[in-house]
Order: C-alpha cells, then structure tokens, then sequence
C-alpha cells in the first residue's frame, strides 16, 4: 500500500515535468452520469465536491472524496491480490484474469488506466500486448463486453465517409488499422484482430503520450477465411469469405478517402496485414497519405538496431556489419522488411551498390533456402534469391539446420511465426558460427510462436550468445553468477516515436529518412558497457524515454527533409532552428501524461 502511494507521488512530480504544465481545464459536453459513463472524463470517486456540483454528479457519487493517489494504490491492491489468488493456475487463465481486470478499468476510468500503465509498463505490457493480446485476439468474441474503436465492413461500401463521423471525437492524430488477416503469428482471426490496434495504440498512449481521446483503433473487416471462425456461433465478424483483389482494395480505399477527409492531419498505422496486402496497400498509399506499416517498417528498424548492436556486443567497429553473415528465417512482411532495410544499411556503410550488399544474407521460408531456381518464386523475395553459385555446394530448399551447419552465420533471425523451429539440432550448429559472439533472434510473436525459448538458446547455442525475443522471456540464470540477458527485439520500441516525431513535425508522410533516423537513434541508444553485457535494446522502463528520442530524432530527420510544416502553434522555422536539445524538450512538452485535469462543463 505504502509502496503503491510512493510509486504514484514520484510519478506525479515526474507528470509535471512531462506534461505541458500545471494540469490546465478541460471543456467537457456533458453533465451528470453521462460524465460517469464516459471513461474519458470520469474520475469514479475522485471528483471534488466544486466539481460534482458544477458538473450535476451531488448524489451520484458516494459521499467521500477519494484521491487519484488512493485510488492508484487500491487498484494496485486488488491487482496483486489477482496475482496471489491466482497463482498456480494455468498461464492463459492468470493472463485473461489480468487483462480482464485492467481491461475493466480501461473502459470505466481512462485517467487512472494510462497511469498504471505507465507506471507498471513491465509487468502491464505483457498483458495489454504480446503474449497476452494474442490470447485475447483468439477469444475475443467471448470476450466481448462493449466495443472500442470503429469496424468497417464489407458492407459500408460506399458508406465510410459519413460513418467516420459517427466517432465522437473531433480531433484524431493516430489510427492503428488492421483487417485481422495475420495477427502475430496466429493467422486470420478476422475481426477479432481488433485486440491488436488496441494494444498498439494502448503503446501509443504510455510510451509516446498520445492523447486516449485522439487515437482511434480500427477494424476493417472483409471477411475471413478461418473456418473455425466463420463456423463459430459467436463470432461477431462477417461471415464470409475474405474480399480478394480489386473488391479488398476498393474497400481500403474508401476508408483512407474517408479518414483523411475528416482528419487530414491524422497518420495510419496498417498493423497484420497478411504479407500480400502489407506491401501492396503501403506501396499504394505510402507517397499519397501519411502511413506506414509497422510490420515492415518498424519491425526493420528494431531489427536494425538490434544487428548494429550484435556487432558491437563482438567488439568490431560498426562498420564490420557489411562483414556479418544473416540467416533471416520467413520470408513474409517481416522478413523481408528487415532484410530490405539491413541491405540498404550494408550498402550505405559501403558505398556499393545493394546487390554487392546481399551476398552475406540468407533467406529461408517454410520450403528452405531461397534461391533462384526456385519455383514460383515470390516477387517480393526474388531480389534475396540466391544464386546457386554463392551458397557452397547448398541446394535449392536446404533445410535450415543444413544452412546453419554450412554458412555458420554470424546471426540467425527468425520471423517465421512458426514456434520452436530453432530447434536443439539448430542452436547446437550456432556452436560453430563464425562469430565470437553469435546472435540469435526469436523475434516471432507471441511466445508459443517463438522460434525458441531464451532458456534453450543459451543451453543448446552457449553461454557467450546474444539473445532476443519478439515477446517477453525471463533472463537465464547461466550459474556461477552469470546472466544469459534476454533482450525484447520488438517493434514497440519504434512505432510510437515514428507516430509522434512524424505527428509533431507536420510532415505529410513518412520518407525513408524519418525511419532511418528512429533506427540509428535506437540503435545508438545503449551504452557499450551494456551492449558488452548483451543488452542490445533498453529496458521496457525506459520505453517513454527511447521513444521521446526517437520521436525528436524523426521530426529532426523531416525537417532536414523539408517535410516537416510543423504542429500547432509551431511552425516549419521553429522547429528548423530549434536544437537537439530543444526539439527534444519540444517533443517532450507534447507528451500526454494521465493526471486529473479539472473539469468545465459547456454546453
Ligand atoms: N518482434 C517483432 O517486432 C515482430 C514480430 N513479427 C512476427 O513475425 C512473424 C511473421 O510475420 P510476417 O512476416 O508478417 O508473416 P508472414 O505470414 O507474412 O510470413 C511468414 C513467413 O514465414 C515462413 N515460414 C513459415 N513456416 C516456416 C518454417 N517452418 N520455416 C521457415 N519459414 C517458415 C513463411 O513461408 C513466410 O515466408 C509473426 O509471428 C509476427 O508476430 C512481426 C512483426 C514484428
Ligand atoms: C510485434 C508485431 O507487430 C507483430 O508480432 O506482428
Ligand atoms: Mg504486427
């Protein structure tokens, strides 16, 4: 209890510092239990008496005035109580009893939700995102209690544009867009993917200090080809089979049209889209409004970084990356994002040409070894193909563990969705990589899809390996007072400093620089004496800190550019002659921090 109310007070000096100032009114359209019902607004017992008389709340409210601190400890009461009382069962029943108890709060008090979010960042993300979202995607019509976030359909054909004006909210800066068609790595779960926006943006609110009443989840469903769903009596999605073509796109269109109409200045994030629409819809959209995809994107930069601080952990200058021998394992959005965007650094850091820059990257899907000789090759994968010649004696399909055993890679990183692929026989071939210190990246999500556990890559690979996971391990107790650290390789630690860097610099969309300056700033984030340790990301504590870099090194990166118009009262010169420093106080003053702000009613 007292630790609880501790934690809170340091957090309330700390919102001073990050939010704009002292919390200043906000206006309010409603009155009464209206206010009550309304999570955005509502302070449960927490309203003072000026205010439940202003705001018509006398004898709605029990009598006595409960602070926002003590509030914030007993919801953390009853939280720890959960984990005590559940402790033993199985995981999946203590994670949905989790999220369900924070999921209540979420729908009743948004103010006290983000707080204990932001504050309890590591043990709540595991909860609100992977793994336990995954769990909550795959139940969610069961779970379904009141909707968050707006579904288009199939069926609003030609309706979108006057449906966006049913949400509430005048202003949206950040929509996170999913048709459910690969949610992690689980597959189609049609509009049961809407879990996923929620999580992100949830991210978006704690780590970036966007706004909870400007940001809107978004499920666009067209179907899905799940049979299990589409038999289920529950599920609350259409019932057919997914839109395909000209008839998907024309359904995407419109609700881009439709968004950017009623909120131009608003940016989408397009989130688990199977791999065909996730390059199609970005290419299409990427240069016309301001978008991108965080599978391939994000999940590039993060991987990036993560490669830049493998070859750190082995004590080379960076610039021996062009030097690294990379197994990406999946060859779908993710994979071939991160291979895209390390091809394009090899070949900046060498001033060859990106073909020179390919040769030490391997490439292998569910069918092995890509090479050129394959049948059907994916357009999209063709440009990693190898040509027999350069992969020794390896043949078209060759198995990973063959792979591994004759390229003895410097890393082995997987984005397959296929849990457990690392195999024992896999990991045992890392003993022999050409690295001092090889890298292993399991970085599919959520856990049961990893490629491995933490714990069987440092018993089957070795003590002197760095690993990272997609989802949440446990660091390994190696013995002897040695730690096997367990690094999250995961996109969050990008997503909301591209969405904020990109929001507060005005810009129209997102260019490769903007990305590229999120990547290098995670990238440079760790200090040697950690990145020695094979600590490659920062802890999830800090993800409000990283992002706000991240954040201020995006919007340094557009008006560098040219792209950046500025934000609000700030403009394109500010914002040019503003320093490091001071664009990183100007992102900072921007952030949304969770504190009562007193209440104005207008009518
Ligand atoms: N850690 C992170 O930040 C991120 C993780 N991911 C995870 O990456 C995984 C893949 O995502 P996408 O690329 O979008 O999916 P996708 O469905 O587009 O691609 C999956 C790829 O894996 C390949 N594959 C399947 N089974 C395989 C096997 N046994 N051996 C080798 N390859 C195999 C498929 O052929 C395909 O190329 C998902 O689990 C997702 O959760 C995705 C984005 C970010
Ligand atoms: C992290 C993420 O975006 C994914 O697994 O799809
Ligand atoms: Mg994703």
């Amino acid at each position: 209890m007292w630790k609880a109310a501790r934690f809170a007070a340091s957090s309330l000096r700390r919102s001073r510092r990050l939010s704009t100032a002292i919390p200043g009114p906000c206006i309010v359209h409603k009155r009464g239990a209206d206010i009550l019902h309304d999570p955005w607004f509502n302070k449960d017992t927490g309203f003072p008496y000026t205010e439940r008389d202003r705001l018509g709340l006398r004898g709605l409210l029990p009598p006595r005035v409960i602070s926002f601190e003590q509030q914030y400890a007993r919801f953390m009461e009853s939280y720890r109580s959960l984990e005590k009382n559940t402790q033993g069962q199985k995981n999946s029943v203590v994670s949905l009893s989790k999220w369900r108890i924070l999921n209540r709060l979420h729908d009743r008090n948004e103010t006290l939700y983000y707080r204990v979010l932001i504050d309890n960042i590591k043990d709540f993300a595991p909860i609100i995102y992977t793994p336990t979202v995954g769990l909550v995607c795959q139940n969610y019509s069961g779970l379904f209690r009141r909707p968050r976030g707006m579904y288009f359909s199939a069926k609003d054909k030609g309706e979108m544009m006057s449906m966006i004006y049913n949400w509430p909210a005048q202003e949206v800066d950040m929509i996170v867009l999913t048709d459910g068609s690969r949610i992690l790595g689980l597959g189609d779960l049609g509009v049961q993917g809407i879990g996923i926006p929620i999580g992100k943006l949830d991210m978006y609110v704690a780590a970036a200090g966007f706004n909870p009443q400007r940001v809107l989840p978004v499920m666009l469903d067209v179907g899905t080809n799940n049979q299990k769903l589409l038999e289920d009596r529950l599920y609350l999605g259409l019932r057919q089979p997914r839109l395909e073509g000209e008839e998907y796109l024309s359904i995407v269109d419109e609700f881009m049209e439709a968004v950017f109409t009623r909120w131009p200045k608003a940016i989408v994030q397009f989130e688990d889209f199977q791999m065909k629409w996730a390059f199609e819809t970005l290419h299409r959209y990427r240069k016309k409004f301001c978008m991108f995809n965080d599978d391939i994107q994000g999940t590039a930069g993060v991987a990036l970084a993560g490669l830049l601080g493998t070859v750190r952990a082995q004590g080379r200058p960076l610039s021996d990356f062009v030097k690294q021998k990379i197994v990406v394992v999946g060859a779908g959005s993710a994979g071939l994002g991160v291979l895209n965007t390390a091809i394009q650094a090899a070949a900046r850091m060498t001033g060859n040409d990106e073909t020179t820059a390919n040769k030490l990257f391997f490439l292998l899907d569910k069918d092995g070894l890509v090479t050129k000789q394959r049948n059907n090759l994916d357009p999209a994968a063709a440009p990693f193909a190898k040509d027999p010649s350069e992969i020794d004696g390896l043949r078209e399909g060759a198995s990973l563990v063959e792979v591994v055993k004759k390229i003895r890679p410097h890393v082995l990183l997987g984005l397959s969705g296929k849990g457990g692929i690392f195999n024992e026989e896999v990991l045992k071939a890392m003993r022999d990589s050409d690295s001092s210190k090889p890298a292993i990246f399991a970085m599919s999500n959520p856990t049961m899809n990893a490629e491995c556990t933490a714990a069987d890559a440092f018993k089957h690979a070795g003590d002197n390996i760095v690993f990272a996971s997609g989802s949440p391990f446990e660091n390994v107790d190696l013995g002897n007072g040695k730690i096997g650290y367990v690094n999250q390789a995961n996109n969050m630690y990008l997503f909301p400093g591209i969405g904020l860097g990109t929001l507060l610099s005005g810009a129209h969309f997102i260019s490769d620089g903007m990305l590229q300056a999120a990547a290098e700033c995670l990238a440079s984030y760790m200090t040697d004496e950690d990145i020695q340790k094979g600590i490659l990301y920062p802890s999830i504590n800090s993800i409000r800190h990283i992002t706000t870099e991240v954040g201020a090194a995006v919007v340094r990166a557009a008006v560098e550019e040219g792209l950046a118009e500025g934000h609000g009262d700030v403009g394109y010169r500010e914002l040019k002659h503003m320093s490091k420093e001071e664009t990183v106080e100007y992102v900072t003053r921007n952030m949304w921090f969770p504190v009562y702000n007193p209440l104005v009613h207008e009518k």
